[in-house]
This record gives structure tokens, C-alpha cells and sequence, in this order.
């Protein structure tokens, strides 16, 4: 289980309480609310990226050698990947010696992307991608900000029942924040609307 128990962080002095929060693995959580509340601010918590100033913060340990259990994605893939490497330069430095080809076909990834630069691909394909390369054996927990906001439905569809299934098949858990309510009142176990 991940969670977060009364915490607060402190941005230029100004105190943001954020939402209770517990996540198993398995397990589809949602997260709303408008613009400013604090969500993105919760998956960099569970990431481990930052630590709150008051409150506490359950997330798996890891060896720094290895990948982070709980395996961050965002609105903006072009930031996650290096820009001066190939993104199979990129997928082999996260998978090392794993087999990533079964995510390339759920995500219908063609596999002459990868012989391309990040600035070569649309953000859609660039998003597609971004996830494969956060399903790594060691993934126990996927944070998912706004991952699908600019993509067509076509691939939000494709997007979303790939996640699902993964979910259950490596027992995952998966935080799902969106402002999208029909998606979250679709796909999620259970919904946190921050006020
Ligand atoms: N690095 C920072 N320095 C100062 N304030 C920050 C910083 N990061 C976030 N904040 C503030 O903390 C609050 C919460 O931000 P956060 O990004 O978590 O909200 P959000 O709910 O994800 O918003 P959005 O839906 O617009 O992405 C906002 O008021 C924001 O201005």
C-alpha cells in the first residue's frame, strides 16, 4: 500500500493540506478537483520526489540502484525522455536486459518510433511510449497526471483499456488524476475530489 496521512506542504511559506490518500496494489484510484488544489502535488509525494513538512508518507523502499517501485507519468512526455537519445536508447536504459515488445503492440507502438528522436513523434505517440517505459518488472504502482488531456479519443481508448488490463494482470496500482469525471466515474474504484 501507498499513503498519505495528513500531510502539508509548504510552497513560499504558504501551507496546502493534502487529501488522505491510500492506494493497493490492484487498485484504481481517481483524483479530481480544480485547478490548483494540490493533485499533482499528491503524485509527487507517492513518487517520493518531494517530502511534505508535516504528516507522514508511506511509500516502498528501493535500492536508488534500481527503478522506483512507483513509476511517475505526466502531461508532458516530451520532459521525460532524453532528447538527445532514441527512444529505444531510452527503453533499453530503463528495461536493461527485460523484453519490452508485448507493450509496444498493447500500445500499438510502431517499431520504427524508435529508431527517432523524442521532437520526431506526435505527443500521442511520445505519451504511448512514456507508459511503455514505465512498465517495468519492478512497477508495483503507476501515477497517471493527466496522461490522456491532449491525446483524440481513439487513443484515450486504447490508452485506458491497456491500463486496465495491465492493472489487474500485474496486480498494479494505478492513480488516476483527471478533471475528466466521466472517465474517472467509468474506470476508477473509488474517486478523491480535493475541495
Ligand atoms: N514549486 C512550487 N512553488 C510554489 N508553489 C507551488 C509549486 N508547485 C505548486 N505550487 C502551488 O501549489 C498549489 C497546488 O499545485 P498542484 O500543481 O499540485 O495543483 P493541481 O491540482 O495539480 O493543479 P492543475 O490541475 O492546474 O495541474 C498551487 O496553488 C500551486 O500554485
Amino acid at each position: 500500500m501507498i499513503q498519505l496521512l495528513n500531510t502539508c506542504i509548504h510552497y513560499k511559506n504558504k501551507p496546502l493540506s493534502l487529501p488522505n490518500i491510500n492506494l493497493e496494489q490492484g487498485e484504481i484510484l481517481g483524483l479530481s478537483g480544480i485547478s490548483g488544489s494540490g493533485k499533482s502535488t499528491v503524485a509527487m509525494l507517492l513518487a517520493g520526489f518531494m517530502t511534505p513538512n508535516s504528516g507522514s508518507v508511506t511509500i516502498p523502499e528501493y535500492n536508488k540502484n534500481t527503478p522506483n517501485p512507483v513509476q511517475w507519468i505526466g502531461q508532458h512526455p516530451e520532459r521525460s525522455f532524453n532528447p538527445k537519445w532514441t527512444l529505444l536508447r531510452s527503453l533499453k536504459e530503463s528495461f536493461r536486459d527485460n523484453p519490452f515488445d508485448e507493450y509496444l503492440e498493447r500500445f500499438s507502438i510502431d517499431k520504427e518510433w524508435l529508431s527517432r528522436y523524442p521532437a520526431e513523434l506526435s505527443g500521442g505517440q511520445l505519451q504511448r511510449l512514456a507508459l511503455c517505459r514505465a512498465l517495468l518488472p519492478t512497477t508495483q504502482y503507476l501515477l497517471c497526471d493527466e496522461i490522456t488531456a491532449q491525446l483524440d479519443p481513439i487513443t484515450q481508448k486504447t490508452i485506458w483499456e491497456q491500463l486496465l488490463q495491465l492493472c489487474q494482470e500485474k496486480n498494479m496500482g494505478l492513480l488516476i488524476i483527471s478533471h475528466e469525471k466521466a472517465l474517472l466515474n467509468s474506470i476508477c474504484h473509488k474517486i478523491i475530489t480535493i475541495n
